[in-house]
């Protein structure tokens, strides 16, 4: 069931469209990642449904209450959401166990909240008197998450809480939101620019565009079923082909429309002499566990080329000849795209 509806939302800055009859459906329980360009608008949608901003057409509803419209607006404080924004939101002035607790009442449960919020979200107690400075970033989110746990939200949105973290303790981090944030059943609205994190951490993947949410499903929807090249490209290397390229892959598809494979749809094999298409390695790049390798078809014209990781230990040399298989069938894209590959 929905919990979080959206109404044709609607948002203007001066003549900036920030958001344009955005419809969105978030089921209770899930998790949903907003997903954009720089200045699509993720941001203003997360802070319209906080309450942060007002709308200028549409309509929010929250578990069947209305929270806002053209005429109306529940203010943020009575909304019952909890927002984590990317870095700095704690009063400095403030110990963590103070800014968890601020709003509760109630000194004894106050107590035992914040012990409560501080395992819960992987925080030794004896942080408890500390103030932010004497945190590091990644301890501060904790606080952050622990603090708009502590009011039990009926919603809560994420946005961009991991960007300032190192690439490391934000994937650690990431898990821990992940599970703490599903086994409290809290349903959560994050935005993100990082696509593998929408891709790991989402049921539901919208992705924006001048305002517009272009295309809204589960993560493999958006992956192996973007709707246009663009949507394509954002998600990861993407090779779209229409017309003769396709023919040169031995790929059956509609004259008129181009279709996208993904890299890993390639099976690549070294000398080559069984597989339907032949190449070569024009560059290679080590990347650690996998090198990414520049490949060439060589068989029939037109030749494309296009970019694909392959282990390191078995990658083949530059220069060297391959064979090529496409697995899975090539998914048609709706808008055309001038470029063959990404
Ligand atoms: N308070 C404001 N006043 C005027 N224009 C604004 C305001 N807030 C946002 N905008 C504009 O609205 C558009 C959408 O901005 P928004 O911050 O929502 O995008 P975003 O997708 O979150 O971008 P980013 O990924 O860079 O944070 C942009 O063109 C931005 O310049």
């Amino acid at each position: 069931m929905s919990l979080l509806s959206l109404r044709k939302v609607t948002k203007r800055y001066g003549n900036v469209v920030a958001a344009s009859h955005v419809d969105l459906d978030v089921a209770a329980g899930s998790r949903t990642a907003i997903v954009g360009p720089s200045g699509s608008g993720k941001t203003t949608l997360l802070r319209l449904i906080a309450g942060f901003e007002t709308l200028d057409g549409g309509s929010i509803s929250l578990d069947g209450e209305l929270l806002a419209d053209e005429s109306n607006s529940v203010p943020a404080y009575r909304r019952g959401i909890g927002y984590v924004a990317q870095e700095g939101a704690l009063f400095p002035h403030l110990t963590v166990a103070e800014n968890i607790a601020f709003g509760l009442s109630g000194h004894a449960e106050r107590h035992a909240r914040v012990d409560a919020l501080l395992d819960l979200v992987g925080l030794a107690r004896t942080m408890a008197d500390r103030r932010p400075h004497e945190l590091s970033g990644g301890q501060q989110q904790r606080v952050a998450l622990a603090r708009a746990l502590a009011r039990r939200p009926r919603l809560m949105l994420l946005d961009e809480p991991f960007s300032a973290l190192d690439t490391g303790l934000r994937e650690d981090l990431r898990d821990l939101v992940a599970e703490v944030l599903s086994s409290a059943g809290v349903t959560t609205v994050f935005v993100t620019h990082d696509q593998s994190e929408a891709l790991s951490f989402a049921d539901q993947v919208a992705l924006m565009r001048d305002g517009v949410i272009v295309q809204a499903g589960s993560p493999e929807d958006l992956y192996f079923r973007p709707r246009d090249a663009e949507a394509a490209r954002f998600f990861g290397e993407a090779i779209v082909v229409a017309g003769a390229e396709a023919g040169a892959l031995g790929l059956h598809i509609a004259p008129d429309a181009p279709a996208m494979l993904r890299p890993e749809q390639f099976v690549l094999s070294t000398g080559g002499a069984d597989s339907p298409v032949s190449g070569r390695v024009l560059t290679r790049t080590f990347r650690g566990p996998t090198c990414r390798l520049l490949i060439e078809t060589t068989g029939t014209p037109p030749f494309l080329q296009f970019k694909l990781d392959y282990p390191s230990a078995t990658a083949p040399e530059v220069g060297a000849a391959i064979g090529l298989k496409v697995v899975g069938e090539p998914h048609p894209l709706t808008a055309p795209s001038p470029a063959a590959t990404s």
